[in-house]
């Protein structure tokens, strides 16, 4: 089965009833913005999400998850609003939404969304807490800027902070949210409680999932052929699909399984998000890095990278030196054990994805429009084989500092390995 992708580079908003759920992706070629929009607005009901059980067989509020209930507490014929931050562990993003609601019975529709973004993330702040929550004061004022002063006070704000807090030890994670939440509680806007809070992985696998399946109208199709979501973060990656095959239910680790019901349909998804295995913090487990701090002067070496190549790069607040092995070992073979020596152990594979279709997003899209294998605005359709390809033709080239990084993402992969596996790359627009 094959699944047209777009990439939507309006930066401009655009009218999206999200109310009606009735995308088609021939029809709406922006659905990918809505998409992720969805996930947020989602997660800006937090009464809602922490319905949400990741236990198996619970039941949850998940019908509570969509637009219906977008007319959150400010509800009225008027605009409203809504600000979501994405608390990513490469960087933090708002997203402002307004809502019109033309008839008091209908539901609300998606006007606008305004978007913006600072690099690193919270996570590189872990010993300047303070510093960190700096990042969210200069996004509030995008927000002060869009939103009515008059609006202000009846407008939610909501961070939902994802793998690169995850993987911070409690403490300094918890020392960042507190000090996120003093600087939207001095803010005009209206702080629910809980607002401030690290996602956990199996809602985030969740949420991307139910928004895609909505979208492409799956879930309220009489056919139900659900699509699967691969999301490969900086620090975390998340599969989901709808198993069809009883064996991999009975198969699959029980914490894998998550059962909740919408729209009187109870769901049944397989669903994981790995943590540590995000492009860039699988990428530092290559390096030998991983947990090591600032080591001065050390470089970390790979047979991933060319041989007579030295180079810094930071994540997570933290540089580091990295290069080839001078006179050593290099090029796709070697590198290829190295990665495998990082995920060996840790990936939960499944027989039916073989034949199953994915919608790819976040690192799959953007390594994958960098080294042309998709179009960067339209998008497109691989097999997972075609990153392998690509990463054998990078690794065998000339010093493409690229390579590295391919490697990953095609190792990242592995959860739905199967060279046959028909993957769709789309991307989620800033
Ligand atoms: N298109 C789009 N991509 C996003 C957005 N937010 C994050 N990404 C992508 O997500 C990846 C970075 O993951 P990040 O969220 O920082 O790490 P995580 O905490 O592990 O999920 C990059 O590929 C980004 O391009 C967004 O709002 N729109
Ligand atoms: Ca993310």
């Amino acid at each position: 089965m094959h699944l047209s992708s777009v990439k939507d580079k309006t930066a401009t908003a655009h009218r999206a009833d999200i109310a009606a759920l009735n995308y088609k992706m021939d029809s709406e070629p922006s659905f990918l913005r809505t998409l992720f929009s969805l996930i947020l607005v989602s997660s800006l009901l937090d009464s809602v999400l922490s319905e949400v059980d990741a236990c198996p067989d619970t039941k949850t509020g998940l019908e509570s998850l969509l637009p219906s209930t977008m007319s959150i507490q400010n509800a009225s014929i008027e605009s409203v609003y809504g600000i979501m931050f994405d608390a990513g562990s490469t960087g933090t993003r708002i997203h402002i939404y307004s809502f019109t609601q033309k008839y008091s019975d209908q539901l609300p529709e998606l006007e606008r969304e305004i978007f913006e973004s600072v690099k690193p993330g919270l996570s590189a702040y872990a010993d300047l807490p303070e510093q960190g929550a700096e990042t969210i004061r200069g996004l509030l004022e995008v927000a002060k800027n869009a939103v009515p002063s008059s609006h202000w006070r009846k407008t939610p704000v909501v961070l939902k902070a994802t793998a690169g807090l995850r993987l911070l030890p409690e403490k300094k994670a918890l020392a960042l949210l507190s000090e996120v939440k003093d600087i939207l509680e001095e803010s005009p806007f209206l702080v629910p409680d809980n607002s401030v809070s690290i996602m956990n992985g199996t809602y985030e696998g969740i949420l991307a999932w139910i928004t895609v399946n909505f979208l492409t109208g799956q879930l309220y199709s009489q056919s139900k052929q659900t699509v699967g979501i691969l999301d490969l973060g900086g620090a975390s990656t998340q599969i989901t699909f709808l198993p069809q095959s009883e064996e991999t239910l009975e198969q699959s680790p029980l914490d894998f399984i998550t059962s909740f019901k919408m729209f009187h349909t109870t769901y049944k998804l397989y669903t994981h998000s790995y943590l540590g295995l995000g492009l860039k913090a699988a990428r530092l487990a290559t390096l030998g890095a991983l947990g090591t701090g600032a080591v001065d002067k050390q470089v970390f070496r790979s047979s991933c990278l060319p041989r007579n190549m030295e180079s810094m790069w930071q994540f997570g607040g933290v540089s580091y030196r990295y290069g080839g092995i001078e006179n050593g070992e290099s090029g796709f073979k070697s590198c290829y054990a190295e990665v495998l020596r990082v995920v060996a152990g840790k990936l939960h594979r499944v027989d039916e994805m073989k034949e199953s279709t994915f919608y790819a997003f976040s690192y799959y899209y953007d390594r994958a429009a960098d080294t042309n294998l998709i179009d960067y605005d339209t998008g497109g359709i691989l097999e997972v084989r075609d990153f392998e390809r690509k990463a054998i033709e990078v690794t065998s080239g000339c010093a493409r500092l690229f390579y590295f990084l391919f490697v990953i993402t095609w190792k990242a992969l592995l959860p739905v390995a199967h060279s046959s596996a028909w993957t769709s790359v789309t991307s989620l627009p800033y």
